[in-house]
């Protein structure tokens, strides 16, 4: 039995160790304290404050790394929104991967980090007129297209054969929560494969003089568990490609692998979605007689999860009717997921064990449904000034924070062989005031 089998399914220890694989690489406890990235979580908490997002490079860049090495001929392409920051884009840039953005704001951060722009896809169901100017100032390499009324603007626009690509929607049930399911018909994003509309798409931007067609992409979902399901958004995919008529170089398979966020979830097997991807996409393309289009990627999730980590500072421990309540200094606005996807997440008490009792862990916010995790063991004496550090929260916590109760953005700290420094800094109270007139 592994390690991971024998922790509690729900929330986490208050045991010195450490479960498999929700925390960066190299995390170990020590003397009671938490050691990310080569330094106590105690300490980082005092020198940076709480909430703090603790993220953990070499993590982040072994991932990385990870995507490249098992595919190493498709283009590996970090999806920007999911950690948005440019220091992370520049740690990406420089291990050869590329860069997905899903607006001019997201592009904005893509350039402070000198991104390549060959190497930047633009994406978003709506891309303003704006949007699509920065892209096409910028050089953005291709434009992922996502409606009809896109293609003409987008034709309009440009002046010199942009490559895009069409965002198709396979139909496929990706068996992830409903919000994050984007394979399955009837839908906002992309194109019907199902009603002809991709095919509609095809023709619609071959005709644009000032487009030119890439390729073809879709993206199923996200926290996607099962390989099965991109091998039959390949089967799909190379269906619609062969029935184009015209030549498709590229296919983008989008991002949504995914990441352990509980004792016993397994990460995403990264290695049999290579073998079993190219092998589907080489018998596909030889059922169909096309040439096989270079593959894309665009992991998101996958590379930053399980290299954040969130300090939190226990503020009141309250006993309701039937549970305990310990509430912490941050909440929803640092992390709605919870609120969102019903999203689970591990808690563990930083400084000393103790025996456990099943506690639910809330927020600061002004929102009875602000809760971060419920029923976790943590020490029977949670109390105030306890720290509390939660595991995987590298993607989609700094990307969708917000000021809600007008509370102060927490800062990211990157952390690597003993070295901590901020590449996104705490909100000020002076940051909020400047948009008020
Ligand atoms: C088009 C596209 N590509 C890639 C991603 C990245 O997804 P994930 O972070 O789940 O890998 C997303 C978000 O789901 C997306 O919408
Ligand atoms: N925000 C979602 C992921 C969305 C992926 C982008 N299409 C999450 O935190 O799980």
């Amino acid at each position: 039995m592994t390690l991971a089998e024998l922790l509690p399914s729900t929330g986490c220890s208050t045991e010195p160790v450490l479960e498999e694989g929700l925390w960066p690489d190299g995390t170990r406890v020590a003397g009671g304290d938490l050691v990310i990235g080569g330094l106590p979580a105690t300490q980082l908490a005092a020198r940076f404050g709480t909430p703090c997002q603790v993220l953990d490079e070499r993590t982040v860049r072994a991932r990385a790394t990870a995507f490249r090495t098992a595919l190493p001929r498709a283009e590996v392409v970090f999806a920007g929104k999911s950690l948005p920051c440019p220091e992370v884009y520049r740690w990406m840039a420089q291990e050869g991967l590329s860069l997905d953005v899903s607006s001019a704001g997201e592009l904005a951060l893509a350039k402070a980090a000198g991104f390549p722009a060959q190497r930047i896809i633009m994406h978003g169901n709506v891309k303003t007129a704006e949007d699509l100017k920065a892209a096409l100032a910028y050089g953005v390499s291709r434009i992922v297209v996502d409606s009809l009324d896109e293609i003409a603007q987008l034709g309009a626009l440009a002046t010199r054969g942009q490559e895009v690509m069409i965002r198709v929607t396979p139909g496929i049930d990706a068996r992830t929560h409903a919000k994050i399911a984007t394979g399955v018909e009837d839908q906002k994003f992309g194109f019907s494969l199902a009603s002809g509309a991709a095919l509609e798409a095809v023709l619609r931007v071959v005709e644009q003089p000032s487009l030119t067609l890439a390729g073809l992409h879709c993206h199923i979902g996200s926290q996607v568990r099962h390989v099965a399901s991109y091998e039959e958004a390949v089967r799909r995919m190379v269906g619609l490609i062969a029935s184009c008529g015209t030549r498709i170089s590229q296919l983008d398979l989008g991002g949504g692998f995914c990441a352990p966020y509980l004792a016993g979830e397994r990460d995403f097997d990264l290695a049999g979605f290579a073998h079993r991807i190219t092998g589907t996409l080489n018998y596909e393309c030889g059922v169909h007689r096309v040439p096989p289009p270079r593959l894309l990627i665009e992991p998101g999730r996958s590379i930053v999860a399980n290299a954040g980590v969130t300090l939190y500072r226990v503020c009141a421990v309250k006993h309701g009717l039937t549970r305990t309540f310990v509430a912490v200094d941050g909440g929803m606005s640092d992390n709605p997921r919870p609120a969102l996807y019903g999203a689970k997440y591990a808690v563990r008490l930083v400084g000393r064990g103790g025996r456990p009792k099943p506690v639910t862990v809330v927020g600061r916010h002004c929102e009875a449904g602000d809760v971060l995790a419920e029923d976790v063991p943590l020490p029977h004496d949670v109390h105030a000034g306890d720290l509390l550090a939660v595991p995987a929260t590298g993607a989609y916590h700094h990307a969708l924070a917000s000021n809600y109760n007008q509370v102060c953005r927490p800062p990211v700290v990157a952390v690597k062989d003993g070295v901590a420094r901020p590449i996104v800094r705490r909100e000020t109270e002076e940051d909020l005031l400047r948009r008020y007139v």
